[in-house]
């Protein structure tokens, strides 16, 4: 930890970090994939001297690496980067041409797949860090001005901060908005939703962002009330998790109960396409599929990957369950 800091602090640390380091690939925000003998899927990992090949092999500025921002440390201790060779005006004027991503797959024997669908496939381990990665990417693509002022940014080297040339600091974090997701239950029942965007056949968790001056709590009863007309009771939190989409959200995991005598549900058209109460026994079922649903098999209900904060709420609610049953 107090590494990584060091290198967030010192560009010259970090300049010499990034020789020694691991390097995962993006093209538009696209992770670099590669599958497993297991069928799973993991992100390919470069040395920063393969990636200064690929780099000359394919036509571009050898500068192109210094775009790499710091996302962590592995087990092993290796510093790990991440470098978009997609077109990205994050990083002007040098060094922001686009690299072919056909013969960037071919070169590493991997593909660039959108992280949404990547979630469902790659390994529990890796899906953070690629989100972080994500995360990091888009903010720098997002912030080459600073609001305040107009004027234009720099990244330090490590790509945790960016500096407008009146000394505003932009931290990525300050755009990371909160938002209150909530598995409600009505003792026997779990009510999950579909928005028009997902995938066939997929229900999640209610979810919505925190509006100003709102607690936890308050977020959770006003989105569970503005998209099914319920009204909640015994919101208690459960965990939380980064997630990339759609500019970084901090999601805040809670459970939350409604009186079995007021389940009938008035879904918001404009917000979701339907919802519904599920059963446990729907729910067991569903937690037990893995991966992508083959084309023409789709299961009755389909849940957001492990990977998802959602997948772990609707699992400890099953848990709970059984053991409300077991007890008796
Ligand atoms: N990890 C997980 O398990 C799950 C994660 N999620 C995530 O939770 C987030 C919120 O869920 P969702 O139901 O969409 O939220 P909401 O119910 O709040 O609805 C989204 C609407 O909120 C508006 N909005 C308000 N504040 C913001 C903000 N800070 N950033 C972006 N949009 C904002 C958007 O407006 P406009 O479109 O006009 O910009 C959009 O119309 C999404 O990012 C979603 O991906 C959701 C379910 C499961
Ligand atoms: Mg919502």
């Amino acid at each position: 930890t107090r590494y990584l800091n060091r290198l967030k602090q010192d560009d010259d640390v970090c300049a010499e970090a990034l020789q020694r380091a691991q390097i995962l690939l993006f093209h538009r925000l696209s992770p670099l994939l590669q599958q497993t003998e297991r069928g799973t899927f993991r992100a390919v990992a470069l040395t920063s001297s393969e990636v200064l090949a690929l780099l000359e092999r394919l036509g571009s500025d050898r500068t192109k690496l210094k775009e790499s921002v710091l996302i962590g440390c592995s087990e092993q201790d290796q510093v790990q980067f991440c470098l978009d060779v997609g077109k990205n005006s994050a990083f002007p004027p040098a060094g922001s041409g686009e690299l072919d991503p056909v013969a960037v797959e071919e070169a590493c024997d991997g593909a660039f797949v959108d992280l949404k669908k990547g979630l469902f496939v790659l390994r529990t381990s890796e899906a953070p860090l690629l989100a972080k990665a994500q995360a990091l990417l888009r903010w720098h693509h997002t912030s080459r001005f600073c609001a305040a002022t107009g004027q234009p940014t720099c990244r330090n080297q490590a790509g945790t901060q960016r500096v407008s040339s009146s000394g505003s600091v932009l931290l990525p974090s300050a755009q990371m908005s909160p938002v209150a997701i909530v598995l409600v239950s009505d003792g026997q029942r779990c009510l999950l939703a579909r928005q028009p965007a997902f995938p066939p056949g997929m229900y999640s968790a209610l979810a919505g962002f925190c509006e100003l001056g709102e607690s936890l709590e308050e977020t959770a009863s006003r989105e569970v009330a503005e998209e099914v007309g319920l009204e909640v009771h015994s919101v208690s939190y459960s965990c939380s998790q980064h997630w990339p989409f759609p500019h970084s959200s901090f999601m805040l995991g809670c459970h939350a109960l409604v009186s079995p005598a007021h389940t009938q549900l008035h879904v918001d058209q404009a917000e979701l396409e339907d919802a519904r109460w599920f059963s446990l026994q729907d729910v067991t079922s569903a937690l037990q599929v893995r991966g992508l649903p083959q084309r023409g098999h789709a299961p009755p209900l389909w849940l957001p990957p492990k990977q998802a904060i959602a997948n772990r709420l609707i699992t400890e609610w099953a848990e709970h369950q059984r053991g409300s049953q077991k007890g008796g």
